[in-house]
């Protein structure tokens, strides 16, 4: 047999020696396109610029992709019955494609019933295509149609596929490989040879393996149910649902590079997909450049999607709660017209008054701090744990709003007080126009109103010289410094975080929030907002407000020229260069606010104000959504689902379900089955396609020690797995046992010393989402599970994040019985 195997590694060695041959060949011709290109940029015609620049824009594109050392290049072979003539089944898969009449055929002996058939064709598949010289495929790329059968065919439905192989390689060498026989009936040869089948599947050999801090692709075992969604036709909304590990983030990212690759021009609109943690993020972004994918698809946390913000922080789960509802929409609207009108109560009660007068007092630096000011404290952002609410934003220099105008105009004093000035404002907000751009229209009824009050409007009957007068009228006064200091102060150009910033002010917060939002929730929400750094859930709040607020038009900066240039007539001579294709695509990358298509992964804990906020990228979108409701962290599913289904609008939905959990051994499952028969009674759970023979283990806290119990179990875990270590906490715990982990303040044994904590990484419940270890310590159920509404749903994101091995630390609070096992996962 190692024969055998020997001999069939070396075939297909061969095949991947002539793969490298003819991609040295295709690596020589793009860079004589990029010499010849360069060597065109001595002819100044702008048509030949432009061609020059298409042309070394795709040579650059194609010698970057075949110049990417891809590990596993070539890692599938299908070897094929005579097959009917091909027809494209309705997703552009050649599913349908069935043996010829005859291609199969009986004993001529009669004997045993076995059947014969040659192989008619074998086909290669890999992570790109390549073609002979004569056009012929040396290798198929995955997500060509023709590729399909080498993840759709299975023993039950094997279509003309006899031999499914997976080909292991490292750089140029061919390492192994693994069979699947989707006929075992069948007696086949290749050649006049009949053909060996070696190994046990390449499925099995994919799963044992240790895991890394990053994800891999999966696109050597890509199993038939999950290839109907990655390929599933990209109109409207392709909807996924399946339970812990099976394979929903892999078969989104795999659905990002199918997608491209099927309407390259169709996405380069960009895809988005939105992952729930920066931890996620950074464990999957190194898929899509396996399979050859970089550039058209962003992976943005959700804590991350408005551009300039990276929140990490999560709110305790009553304020997140709070913040995450479409209560808050409502809140938000009038936060953003009430903080134009900052402290005016406070300021009037005082007696202040911050007006512009022709020759007084000026409202200089009124508008510098709160509502219009970027740069207020929250800009500061920095990690906090859960639940703590961090340093107050004080000392900030409260910015009044001026309760009276006061210019000269026409040689008389104008002066409009505070009532006056409240009824402009009321006219000038009424309706639902963005609040930003509405300081046009304030600007001219306050105009309109000191016009009035002027007495200048009866002096001409002759309506060509009231116009002219009017307009003088309208010069003299906005020409004073005084009056647009007075605009800027009284209207102030708001910015979604000044208006957050504002809204922690609890009396202000208590004014908007009235009848939706009881005291106590104010009262917590604004003390939120008063520490340093953004939460995850203020992100989606700041995207609100953008759309509430509004952007107001600004004219394009001029090009700056040079004064030299200036001088001496040169800038009419030189011609302004054009924006090349390369710098167009960069630039349209760096501005895109909205995609061609939009990925949610995780979707079941979307909040119904990050739908909205996640809506709003995708308006003309097509979308991928995957998710697991038993895996929600969101206390309020049915109001996120009316927010999902108002993002997603009235496009037909296709749904699909995955059901084999690849991820957890079947003494994980088993266990993490408990906790959803509490989280989700009648719910049913993934089966899982592997067993181990090792149980999950109950260990209890030693001492009244939390920390060196937490310590000893994550040793333990390391001695017996290759890979990662993932210790799950509450969320109220995450640093203190990062501490824990890193052994400050407990001695460190010698034997310790060799132990490498570099694969050991603690997490929060809610970080742990999509993540996956080698092995698992989940410390006390009890309090992962008391900490919000839905803990018995994150306890069960909690016990499913194990590849081998899982261990469950149990404190009082779980009330362990003799055996270690918690009250919560007792029978
Ligand atoms: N066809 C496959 N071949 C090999 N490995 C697979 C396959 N499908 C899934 N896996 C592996 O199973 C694990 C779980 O996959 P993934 O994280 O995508 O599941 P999930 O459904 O998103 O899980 P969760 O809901 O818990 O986040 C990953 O390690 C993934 O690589």
């Amino acid at each position: 047999m190692a024969d055998v195997r020997e001999r069939e590694i070396s075939v297909e060695q061969e095949h991947l020696d002539q793969v490298y041959r003819r991609l040295e060949e295709k690596i020589h011709e793009a860079e004589f396109l990029m010499n010849d290109a360069a060597k065109r940029s001595q002819v100044g015609t702008p048509g030949a610029l432009a061609e020059r620049d298409a042309q070394v824009f795709r040579a650059g594109v194609h010698l970057n992709r075949l110049n990417n050392e891809f590990e596993d290049f070539l890692f599938g072979r299908i070897d094929l019955l005579l097959g009917k003539d091909g027809k494209k089944g309705p997703d552009g898969a050649y599913t349908a494609v069935e043996p010829a009449e005859g291609a199969v055929r009986a004993d001529p002996e009669g004997g045993d019933g076995r059947q014969f058939a040659d192989i008619a064709e074998t086909l290669h598949i890999g992570r790109i295509g390549v073609l002979d010289a004569d056009y012929s495929p040396l290798v198929i790329d995955w997500r060509a149609p023709a590729a399909a059968p080498f993840y759709r065919s299975t023993p039950v439905d094997p279509g003309r596929v006899v031999r499914r192989r997976v080909i292991r390689s490292k750089g140029r060498k061919v390492l192994g490989v693994e069979d699947d026989l989707m006929r075992p009936e069948l007696t086949a040869f290749l050649d006049g040879e009949e053909l060996p089948v070696i190994g046990d599947g390449a499925l099995m050999a994919a799963l044992g393996q240790a895991r890394s801090h990053s994800m891999r692709d999966i696109v050597a075992s890509i199993q038939a149910e999950q290839d109907l969604v990655i390929r599933a036709p990209a109109a409207s909304v392709t909807y996924v649902e399946g339970g812990p590990g099976t394979g929903k983030t892999a078969v989104a990212l795999h659905r990002a590079a199918y997608l491209l690759y099927q309407d390259r021009r169709r996405y380069a609109g960009g895809i988005l997909i939105v992952s729930p943690t920066p931890l996620l993020v950074a464990y999957t972004e190194g898929v899509l450049p396996s399979l050859g994918e970089e550039g058209q698809v962003a992976i943005r946390a959700v804590g991350s999607l408005v551009d300039g913000t990276e929140a990490t922080v999560y709110d305790s789960p009553a304020v997140a709660r709070v913040k995450g509802s479409s209560r808050m929409l409502k809140v938000l609207r009038r936060a953003a017209r009430g903080a134009l009108e900052r402290d005016a109560t406070a300021s009037a009660a005082s007696g202040g008054s911050a007006a512009s007068t022709a020759g007084g007092r000026s409202a200089q630096g009124a508008e510098r701090a709160g509502a219009a000011d970027p740069q207020a404290p929250m800009a500061n952002a920095h990690q906090l744990a859960f639940g703590e609410e961090g340093p107050e934003a004080g000392g900030e220099a409260k910015r009044t709003t001026p309760t009276r105008l006061r210019v000269v105009a026409f040689g008389r004093r104008l002066e409009l007080d505070a009532d006056h000035l409240s009824r402009i404002r009321q006219t000038a907000l009424s309706g639902t126009a963005p609040v930003n751009l509405l300081r046009p229209r304030a600007r001219k009824l306050l105009l309109d109103a000191l016009w009035d009050q002027s007495g200048a409007a009866g002096r001409h009957s002759d309506p060509e010289l009231a116009a002219e007068l009017r307009s003088s009228f309208d010069e003299d006064i906005t020409s004073e410094d005084d009056f647009l200091t007075f605009l800027d102060a009284w209207w102030p150009e708001l910015t979604p975080r000044g208006v957050l910033t504002a809204m922690s002010d609890e009396r202000a917060l208590n004014r908007w929030a009235r009848r939706i939002l009881n005291p106590g929730e104010v009262r917590k929400v604004a003390r939120s907002l008063r520490r340093a750094a953004l939460s995850v859930h203020d992100v989606a709040l700041l995207d609100e407000l953008q759309s509430i607020l509004g952007t107001p038009h600004r004219p394009r900066k001029k090009k700056e020229l040079d004064p030299l240039d200036l001088l001496t007539g040169l800038d009419e001579l030189m011609p302004t260069r054009e924006e090349s294709q390369w710098e167009r695509a960069e630039r349209l990358a760096a501005e895109r606010t909205e995609y061609a298509h939009v990925i949610v992964d995780e979707a079941q804990d979307l909040t119904p104000m990050q739908w909205r906020m996640v809506g709003r990228r995708g308006r003309h979108a097509t979308w991928t959504v995957v998710g697991d409701p038993a895996q929600s962290s969101w206390s309020d599913p049915d109001e996120a689902a009316a927010a999902r289904d108002e993002a997603l609008g009235t496009r037909p939905r296709r749904r699909f379900t995955l059901t084999v959990n690849y991820r957890n051994p079947a003494e994980i499952a088993d266990l993490a089955a408990k906790v959803l028969a509490l989280a989700m009674p009648g719910s049913t759970s993934p089966s899982a396609v592997r067993s181990t023979g090792i149980e999950p283990r109950f260990a209890v806290v030693r001492d009244r020690d939390l920390g060196r119990s937490v310590r000893e179990e994550a040793a333990r875990l390391l001695d017996r797995v290759e890979g990662t270590v993932g210790v799950v906490v509450a969320m109220g715990r995450r640093e203190q046992a990062a501490r824990w982990l890193a052994g400050h303040g407990m001695g460190v044994p010698p034997g310790e010393r060799s132990r490498d904590w570099g694969r050991v990484v603690a997490l929060g419940s809610l970080e742990a989402k999509g993540l996956e270890y080698d092995a698992t310590l989940v410390v006390s159920p009890a309090e992962i599970a008391d900490e919000s509404p839905a803990g018995l749903r994150v306890l069960y994101v909690a016990l499913t994040r194990a590849t081998q091995q899982l261990t469950v630390l149990s404190g009082e609070r779980d009330e362990p019985d003799g055996e270690g096992v918690p009250d919560l996962l007792r029978e």
